[in-house]
């Protein structure tokens, strides 16, 4: 199974979001930005390493929500969300088609990577728990 972190990166009421390229698997479908959790890594230094290497900014994860087994046709991702603060940076876009910032409410409106549906859900509980 491959294990992959992603970031719920917030500043002010909105969240980050980004569109995969065409060329990488799941193409063109939205995320959390992210990647894989390499051999001897934390999964937290492996998230911000992650996304300095693909949008140039700082995060510091400060959460871990509900992971999710997701099982693609050739091959099964475990995928570990983390709530995370933005700490700086200007967003380049290293690796993704596109990013956009998001109010909560219209992240149903995205056509996601399948193994972030239930994701979606739970941050919108958070946000609701928080009001
Ligand atoms: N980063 C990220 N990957 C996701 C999400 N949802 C989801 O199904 N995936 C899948 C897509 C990919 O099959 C896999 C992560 O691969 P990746 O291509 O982002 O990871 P990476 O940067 O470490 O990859 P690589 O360049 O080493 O191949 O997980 C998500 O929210 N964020």
């Amino acid at each position: 199974m491959i294990k992959v972190v992603c970031a719920i990166v917030e500043q002010y009421d909105r969240v980050l979001l980004t569109q995969r390229s065409e060329q990488m698997r799941e193409g063109l479908l939205w995320e959390f930005p992210g990647g894989k959790v390499e051999p001897h890594e934390t999964e937290k230094n492996s998230l911000v390493r992650e996304i300095k290497e693909e949008l140039a900014i700082e995060v510091q994860p400060y959460k871990r929500l509900q992971p999710i087994i997701h099982p693609y046709p050739n091959y099964t991702i475990e995928l570990i969300p983390y709530l995370c603060k933005f700490n700086g940076g200007v967003v380049q876009l290293l690796e993704h088609k596109t990013y956009h910032w998001v109010l909560p409410e219209d992240l149903p409106n995205y056509s996601w990577c399948p193994a972030d549906v239930p994701i979606v859900e739970e941050y919108l509980q958070v946000c609701r728990s928080r009001q």
